[in-house]
């Protein structure tokens, strides 16, 4: 379902997105007013997610794309899932500032690496700075989906250890997947729909949803209480035929 509630378009200036050094040539250069696009997306409750389906050029993306595959030590870990051991269905790297070393999800504590491991991602990094005026990111989670099979599940990066409001900046590389956000049910809504307190044939509406395609060289990000009140999922999809990595910045409070 496409997102109903699209807002705005940012006005071109309003914030500055870095034109790549490798954009230019052969013809992947994006008209500025294409690299400023943004549409802002109001969950309403004080939650936002923006996306920039153009933040960085194809080449330069590209570029990226080449480097990460090979050079991260990827890695699919043993995770605990609703009480069970499972292999994570995607590979993963954990990078972070020096001491933040205390993420921790589904029963896994990933080893944090250092930025100067991997000079290019300090330059996406800088990238995704200058897109975020304010923003102060501290760490990195990627992502590897090698194929239209893996994916992720239905969650939230609420952490405690990222505070109540975080902002999440994602950039996507390589294969174009789904997005999805779903509106997390109250206490009640969930009991409703387990028909505890309830009779079953009491409806419960379908919670809201919203779905981006996310490209290759785009950014999306997450804000305000999108963590507390939304979950998000990468699905499965048949379709996906290549790999697609993707960057997911936090700041550790
Ligand atoms: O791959 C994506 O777009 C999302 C990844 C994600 O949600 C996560 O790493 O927490
Ligand atoms: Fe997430």
């Amino acid at each position: 379902m496409a997102s109903r509630s699209r807002l705005r378009l940012a006005a071109a200036g309003e914030n500055p997105i870095p034109q790549s050094k490798s954009g230019g040539e052969g013809g992947t250069e994006r008209k500025p007013e294409e690299a400023r696009r943004r549409e802002v997306t109001d969950l309403g409750g004080g939650s936002e997610v923006v996306h920039v389906p153009r933040f960085v050029a194809r080449e330069a993306a590209w570029g990226w794309f080449d480097y990460l595959d090979k050079r991260i030590p990827w890695t699919r870990p043993t995770i605990r899932v609703f009480g069970r051991s499972a292999v994570q269905p995607r590979d993963t790297c954990y990078v972070a500032d020096e001491g933040l070393t205390d993420l921790r999800y589904s029963g896994h504590q990933p080893h944090a690496h250092s930025w100067d491991e991997f000079p290019v991602l300090k330059d996406i990094l800088k990238a995704v700075h200058e897109a975020l005026p304010g923003s102060h990111f501290n760490s990195l989670l990627l992502n590897r989906y090698k194929t239209g099979s893996d994916y992720v599940s239905w969650h939230a990066d609420d952490e405690p250890l990222y505070g109540p409001t975080p902002e999440i900046a994602s950039v996507t590389l390589g294969c174009e997947r789904e997005f999805l956000l779903r509106k997390k049910l109250t206490k009640s809504q969930a009991s409703l729909g387990s028909g505890e307190v309830a009779p079953k044939r009491l409806k419960v509406s379908a919670p809201q949803q919203h779905s981006f395609l996310l490209k290759h060289g785009s950014l999306l990000v997450m804000r305000g209480y999108t963590q507390r009140d939304w979950q998000h999922s990468v699905p499965k999809r048949a379709k996906a035929s290549s790999p697609r990595i993707n960057l997911t910045f936090r700041r550790v409070l």
